[in-house]
């Protein structure tokens, strides 16, 4: 998160991290978010066939030992159907994780809620990105969680010349693009958390791609997938495997 800040320690406790294994040591690649205590909600893009992943929860500083913190590993990926690597424009960058257990739930590891069905944020809604991306351009990644707050943009606006245009479709939503905040690399895969009608944390994004001119970008606002456009693809997928 580039503009972002330390978040409150355990304050996003569906935040997950993917870890990957190369020669012996673990590396953070992606985010995720838990939302069933064996399911993990990621992008596809940070699924490769070929590595060995692990998945951290209840963590904030991924460079210590914490307490209450969980490993879990994958037993099943399940990337969207539609997803093509050759063509992100396309959208359908999500896939799900299923854990070998199921991880016990506490104040540091708990669900996330999901939109309804459909739901569209309005513009200027604020939201919060977080995760353990970049926090500049081809910059570091930092040992604690960070947050940035995104304000959403409409399709309308985002699909517009001077901003995504055709590359952004109604799949997908647009947050930020004021060139200070933005999720960078790194971030991939992890969720933008947006307070619902009731107050409470719903994740409405999964953090998908943004400029390669760099992260924050005037006018190329971070570009998530829509969750609330794969409710029942992720109710199918779980209720089936
Ligand atoms: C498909 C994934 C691999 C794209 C990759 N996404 C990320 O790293 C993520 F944002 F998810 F953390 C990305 O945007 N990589 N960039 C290298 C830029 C890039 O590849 N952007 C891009 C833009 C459009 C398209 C398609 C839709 C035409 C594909 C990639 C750097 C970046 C990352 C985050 C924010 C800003 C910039």
């Amino acid at each position: 998160v580039v503009g972002g800040e330390n978040a409150v320690p355990y304050s996003w406790p569906w935040q997950a991290s993917l870890q990957y294994q190369s020669s012996g040591k673990w590396y953070h690649t992606c985010g995720g978010t838990l939302i069933a205590t064996n399911w993990v909600l990621t992008a596809a893009h940070c699924i490769s066939s070929s590595l060995q992943y692990r998945v951290l929860l209840g963590k904030y500083n991924l460079a210590e030992e914490e307490k209450g913190s969980v490993t879990a590993f994958p037993e099943k990926f399940v990337v969207h159907e539609k997803w093509n690597s050759y063509n992100v424009a396309n959208g359908y960058d999500i896939a799900l994780i299923k854990l070998t257990g199921h991880v016990t739930l506490s104040d540091q590891i708990e669900l996330a809620c999901l939109p309804a069905s459909g739901s569209i944020l309005s513009s200027n809604t604020a939201c919060y990105v977080t995760g353990w991306g970049r926090l500049q351009t081809n910059g570091a990644l930092p040992d604690k969680l960070q947050q940035g707050l995104l304000l959403v943009v409409s399709y309308a606006t985002c699909s517009s010349p001077t901003w995504w245009g055709s590359t952004v479709k109604t799949n997908m939503v647009c947050a930020g693009g004021d060139g200070i905040t933005s999720s960078c690399n790194g971030d991939s895969g992890g969720p933008l958390n947006c307070r619902g009608a009731d107050g409470k944390w719903e994740v409405h994004g999964i953090v998908s791609f943004g400029s390669s001119l760099g992260c924050n970008y005037y006018r190329k606002p971070s570009v998530f997938t829509r969750v609330s456009a794969y409710n029942s693809w992720i109710e199918q997928v779980i209720a089936s495997n």
